[in-house]
């Protein structure tokens, strides 16, 4: 029987206290509904006492049906020479109608000396007379022990005398908080295994992490006897954050043999951990640990090589478990197992042997030596693996283009391009206006190709990007231009570099298209054979 850990996700609460970070009242509720969903024993939804928003989600939570979270209120032990029932905080957490909720009070003497400005007795008077009110209330208290571990340094009787004081006003727990985030992880072992032969309820642990180490300092505080872990999803929180739930659960659950979450609900970590990104209007880091997209994303040659005999030689969980993915990359960096990976993805049959296999890694390598780089443009790499392995026929040729810009007197641009392409053996020259270059060199090509394939009218550029290759060069540098391209289902990415801007887009812009016609190539048969037909039939009157 694995022993459990109770999770404690203060996203919506410390989570909130993270520089750029600001949800709504219905983006709390729904982060709310995703938590419950994997099982999160706690959510603490906010300071009732800090503001309305706080207090109208308090409202409307109430309305919710969870099936395995208890919604907590946050808020601070009582003000200095305030009888607990007369502050207003604590009236406000009472008011929020949560069955749970959690107080922080100082332990750290220097504290209660310097923030507070109040007596050493005052304070655990404080904590006293708060934790014993809300009991008297039959609410479940947390008590959260800030700056324990610092205090706990400095001065070990009284940080020991705050936190039995919670005990004995009631506190069903007691959260050991690493406020400042800088202790490390074999002193929270040593303080925290000593603290659990002190105290007899169960111990929490609360991590911030300025050192970097607040998910080490949670594994930590666990293996010396914690078992209740507050944090937040994706590590937001005040300063550098918080303990990473996202990274907490699986390392306690897959590596350490707790029972944090239902098995079945880890491989929800992945999206969960994106759906909160998205809500709170977040980029996802790439190389964010066990859900990040590069997370399992191999790109060595020889750890591809060795990936593909046995993924346990690079990898150190299946990443299917938290419902991430393995890929491939594929660069300057790689070897021919690479490319028999990304084939196989592709239904590409590419043997190490062929000596295509390696015309084209060297070809890879080239490009990217010239300033191409595939992992990032999928689409271009796809395609130069189709013209290496199979039967490649040109959608168009191009004969010419042309660009013009002018600037009339009262500030006005205008652009124009021309392009002459050769389509199915005839020539084809059409003209279009655009906002700039590739904005008219985008238009034109496109309404040269739509008489002869019609689904192009269904892709559009969806990003554009110019990356300046070597800055030194100032306007003569080369440039990668990459073009993100969509249907309104699929994306893809394609890359172009040329000295000349107009050029990189250009290339960038063929790839797309051809990438969209090479997948939609049997709709596209069907299409052009009959313009071919109507040909034939506009000829013969
Ligand atoms: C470690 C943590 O993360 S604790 C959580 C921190 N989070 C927040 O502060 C976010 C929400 N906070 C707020 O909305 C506001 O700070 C409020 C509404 C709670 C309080 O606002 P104000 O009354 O204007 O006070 P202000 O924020 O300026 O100062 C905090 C006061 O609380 C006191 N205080 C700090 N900790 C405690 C405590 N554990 N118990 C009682 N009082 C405390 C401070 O000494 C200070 O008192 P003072 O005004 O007499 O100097
Ligand atoms: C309580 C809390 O958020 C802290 O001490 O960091």
């Amino acid at each position: 029987m694995r022993e459990q850990v109770f999770l404690y996700d203060t996203t919506l609460r410390d989570g909130t206290q993270g520089e750029g970070i600001s949800l709504s009242v219905d983006d709390k509720i729904k982060i709310v509904k995703k938590l419950d969903e994997i099982g999160v024993h706690y959510i603490e939804g906010g300071w009732p006492g800090s503001n309305p928003k706080d207090m109208e989600f308090f409202q409307k939570v109430q309305d919710l049906q969870l099936s395995h979270s208890k919604i907590t209120a946050f808020g601070s032990t009582r003000r200095i020479g305030v009888k607990a029932k007369e502050d207003e905080n604590l009236q406000k957490l009472i008011e929020s109608g949560v069955k749970v909720v959690a107080i922080f009070g100082k332990t750290w003497d220097f504290q209660v000396i310097e923030a507070l400005k109040t007596t050493l007795e005052e304070n655990l008077d404080m904590i006293r007379d708060s934790v014993a009110y809300l009991k008297e209330n039959g609410l479940e208290v947390i008590f959260d022990a800030e700056h324990f571990f610092d205090g706990y340094k400095q001065n070990k009787e009284y940080a020991l005398k705050a936190i039995k004081v919670a005990e004995e006003a009631g506190a069903d727990c007691i959260a050991l908080c690493d406020t400042n985030g800088g202790t490390l992880p074999h002193e929270i072992y040593k303080i925290v295994k000593t603290i659990c032969t002190k105290i007899n309820i169960q111990i929490g642990i609360h991590c911030h992490n300025d050192g970097e180490v607040a998910v080490a300092n949670s594994l930590s505080a666990v293996q010396a006897g914690a078992r209740h872990v507050q944090g937040t999803i994706n590590g937001y929180g005040e300063r550098c954050g918080n303990a990473n739930l996202i990274s907490v659960i699986p390392n306690l659950q897959v590596k350490l043999n707790y029972e944090c979450v239902k098995k079945e609900n880890l491989s929800n970590l992945t999206s969960i951990s994106k759906y909160v990104h998205e809500v709170a209007n977040q980029a996802a880091p790439s190389n964010q640990p066990f859900v990040g997209k590069s997370a399992f994303a191999h790109k060595g040659g020889m750890h591809v090589s060795a990936v593909l005999k046995h993924p346990e030689t690079y990898e150190h969980i299946k990443p299917e478990l938290i419902g991430n993915s393995r890929r491939v990359l594929v660069s300057e960096l790689s070897g021919q197992s690479n490319l028999m990976f990304k084939a196989k993805e592709w239904n590409y049959s590419i043997d190490k042997k062929d000596p295509n296999s390696k015309l084209l890694l060297e070809k890879i390598k080239e490009k990217e030596h010239e300033g191409y780089q595939y992992e990032a443009a999928e689409a271009s790499f796809e395609l130069l693996v189709k013209k290496s392995f199979s039967e490649w026929k040109e959608y168009f040729l191009l004969d010419y283009y042309k660009i013009f810009v002018e600037k009339n007197g009262e500030d006005i641009f205008s652009t124009e391009a021309v392009v002459k392409l050769c389509v199915h053996d005839e020539m084809v020259l059409t003209a279009a206006e655009g906002n700039g270059p590739v904005n008219a060199l985008d238009h034109a090509l496109r309404k040269g190709l739509e008489q002869f394939y019609p689904i192009i009218k269904n892709m559009y550029l969806s990003d554009y990007k110019v990356r300046v290759l070597d800055e030194t060069e100032a306007t003569a540098s080369k440039v990668r231009v990459l073009i993100e391209s969509s249907d309104g289902t699929e994306k893809w990415s394609t890359i172009g570099v040329s000295g000349n801007i107009i050029k990189a887009s250009w290339l960038a812009l063929v790839d797309s298209v051809q990438y969209y016609l090479m997948k939609n190539d049997n709709l596209i048969k069907v299409v052009s054979n009959k313009k071919e037909e109507q040909f034939i039939g506009l000829n013969n009157h």
